[in-house]
């Protein structure tokens, strides 16, 4: 008998369309017959990867805010504290920028600990006053965010893999960024896509030949029924 491996999928740079942006459509099915648990560990908030699996038509398992967030389906945890990014924000705006979203900030609107800001935003202010408050600055390749050091979407995997109980060493990840460094580290098989930056690279047991979705859709086909 074959079964599938759990999963654990990075969203912006993994499941988007080669051109980079927008998810791709191809991998609504293979994720909706996957049978064994799927995981989306993003840096986005809260409801995004959420209203992702709702519409995939998954069981809902997120790590969202790199980790800030964690959801096993039955509880949900916040793990980091939301006052220090938002002082953070506080002060780069008293200062004379801002994040970059326009005025309702649907990107940082549900967020619950971590907070984003434009790309096109000056970063190295924003650096300076994140650290005045212990907290980093990392860049995915979509947004910077400003985050604690600590949790990460490592940790939130655990979580979720003792709750539903399944085998993280049985587990497959792909990713793109720095943030999917801690995802490798915590699964028993890490693959970086073609687009991936030098960091998830370096953590990646594998980089795959293709970029976004196409390296993502050939993880799948290499590993279903592979556990
Ligand atoms: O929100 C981001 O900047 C990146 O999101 P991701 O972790 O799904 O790639
Ligand atoms: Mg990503």
């Amino acid at each position: 008998m074959t079964a599938d491996p759990p999963l654990v999928l990075d969203i912006d740079g993994t499941l988007t369309r080669p051109e980079g942006w927008g998810i791709d459509p191809r991998v609504f099915d293979p994720l909706r017959e996957w049978d064994a648990p799927v995981v989306l560990a993003t840096g986005k908030a809260f409801p995004y990867p959420v209203a992702l699996c709702h519409f995939v038509g998954i069981p809902e398992l997120v790590v969202a805010e790199n980790g800030g967030v964690v959801y096993t389906g039955d509880d949900v945890f916040f793990t980091a504290d939301r006052a220090a990014a938002r002082a953070v924000v506080e002060e780069y705006r008293a200062a004379g920028y801002d994040p970059g979203w326009g005025e309702e900030d649907t990107v940082n609107r549900w967020r619950e600990t971590e907070i984003a800001v434009n790309l096109e935003q000056p970063v190295d202010p924003l650096r300076e006053i994140a650290a005045d408050y212990g907290l980093e600055v990392i860049d995915t390749g979509y947004a910077y965010h400003v985050k604690d050091a600590e949790p990460n979407k490592g940790d939130g995997i655990e979580r979720i893999a003792d709750a539903v109980g399944f085998d993280l060493e049985a587990a497959v990840a792909v990713g793109d960024s720095i943030n999917d460094v801690s995802t490798f580290e915590a699964v028993g098989r890490g693959f970086a896509v073609a687009n991936a930056d030098e960091a998830a690279k370096g953590a990646a047991d594998e980089v795959l030949e293709a970029v976004h979705a196409d390296g993502t859709l050939a993880v799948l086909e290499r590993v279903r029924g592979m556990r």
